[in-house]
């Protein structure tokens, strides 16, 4: 529309009150948004970002800047972590909810199960685009994941923390924080399924892991990263295939609690009651982590096909951790009922069978929800 472009024009150059007494009516909406915009104004046009807080690193504090791995996680609450970022409010209207505050090692299933409905309910309110949930990194990849195949929104969910406390030098968090706010509140990133922020790149939430235990570069992907944030915008270079938020079969609002699924981690010499124990204390499913292709040390076989005749789900996943595990490759799964994790790691292939058995038991069913998802 040439008027009002040459109308804004004008309305720079002249000043606004002239500009409106030559132009026709049409155009008058459209210099409005030419004068100086009110704090509300600016307010209005910002995404609404809702901030989780649950503890970790990320509201983490030491005694001294040259502690970087010595400190206490979980110790600032949620406001004074936005409040430390001033920048947050350039990007987005944040409000923080402090859910947790505790280590993420001491996530158990009961509170994936809370957090996730929190964030599919504010996820349903119209006036949140974006959810960021604060996290300690230790099992941050288990609570994306688990974000990624239940909350059934196309609306950005960012999951974040840091390798060190606010308080040590070089400190991760607050950049990872403001890049977070930045994709939950970005229209690049609605439908991408949960992400994670660490280290300027956007991380596809199934697929990133803790790779190191003390770099601010400790997460890494083997398909790689989604994109980066550069000085406050998202760049996007791929997104996943797998099914996840609105395409997800599995919603939270119908989950209540999960059952039990244990990790038998493999190695040389191994010992039956590895298994038999997990399935006593009452563990519905078992991911073996075996070595390379997911493999079975031969005189645990017997003890596997046993627990799977009783009704045990087995999981094979690889302690290696990248890689895929396919079907019948060192064991016959076939024969003996087992299902293969494709290229989930252990503690990922834990979260989805889970998820996947609040729905079936059916082993054909597990299978097709390993390759899918
Ligand atoms: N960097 C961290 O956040 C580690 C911490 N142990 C946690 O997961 O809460």
């Amino acid at each position: 529309m040439p008027v009002i472009r040459s109308g804004r024009r004008l309305a720079r150059a002249a000043g606004l009150s002239i500009v409106l007494a030559t132009l026709p009516l049409g155009p008058l909406p459209a210099l409005a948004r030419e004068m100086p915009e009110t704090a509300a104004g600016q307010a209005a046009r910002k995404p609404n970002v809702v901030i989780l807080a649950t503890g970790g690193t990320i509201a983490g504090a030491g005694a001294d800047a040259a502690n970087s791995a010595t400190y206490q996680a979980a110790k600032v609450p949620v406001d004074k972590l936005i409040a430390a970022v001033p920048a947050i409010g350039n990007v987005a209207n944040v409000r923080g909810e402090q859910v947790f505050q505790i280590a993420s090692e001491s996530f158990t299933d009961a509170q994936l199960v809370q957090l996730a409905k929190r964030v599919s309910a504010l996820l349903k309110q119209d006036d949140v685009d974006g959810v960021v949930v604060t996290h300690g990194t230790d099992t941050l990849e288990e609570t994306a994941l688990f974000l990624d195949l239940v909350v059934k929104s196309d609306k950005p969910i960012v999951v974040v923390g840091s390798m060190r406390p606010s308080t040590a030098l070089s400190a991760d968090g607050a950049l990872n924080l403001l890049d977070a706010v930045t994709v939950a509140g970005s229209k690049e990133a609605v439908g991408k399924g949960v992400m994670v922020t660490m280290n300027d790149q956007i991380q596809a939430g199934r697929d990133v892991t803790k790779r190191v235990n003390v770099v601010p570069s400790a997460f890494s992907s083997q398909w790689g990263p989604l994109g980066m944030v550069v000085e406050g915008k998202t760049y996007f270079f791929r997104s996943s295939v797998k099914r996840h938020g609105k395409s997800s079969e599995f919603d939270i609002d119908q989950i209540d609690s999960l059952p039990l699924v244990a990790i038998v981690y493999g190695s040389g010499n191994m010992f039956p009651g590895a298994y038999t124990a997990a399935v006593e204390a009452g563990a519905k499913a078992i991911v073996n982590a075996g070595t390379g292709n997911g493999s079975v040390a031969g005189y645990l076989v017997d003890t596997l096909k046993d627990l799977r005749s009783k009704g045990t789900l087995i999981v094979r996943s690889s302690r290696v951790g990248d890689g895929i595990v396919l079907r019948n490759a060192e064991q016959p799964d076939d024969k003996y009922d087992w299902v293969v994790a494709h290229d989930l790691n252990p503690q990922k292939a834990k979260i989805l069978t889970a998820v996947a058995l609040t729905k079936t038991n059916d082993t054909k069913e597990l299978q097709r929800i390993f390759w899918e998802y």
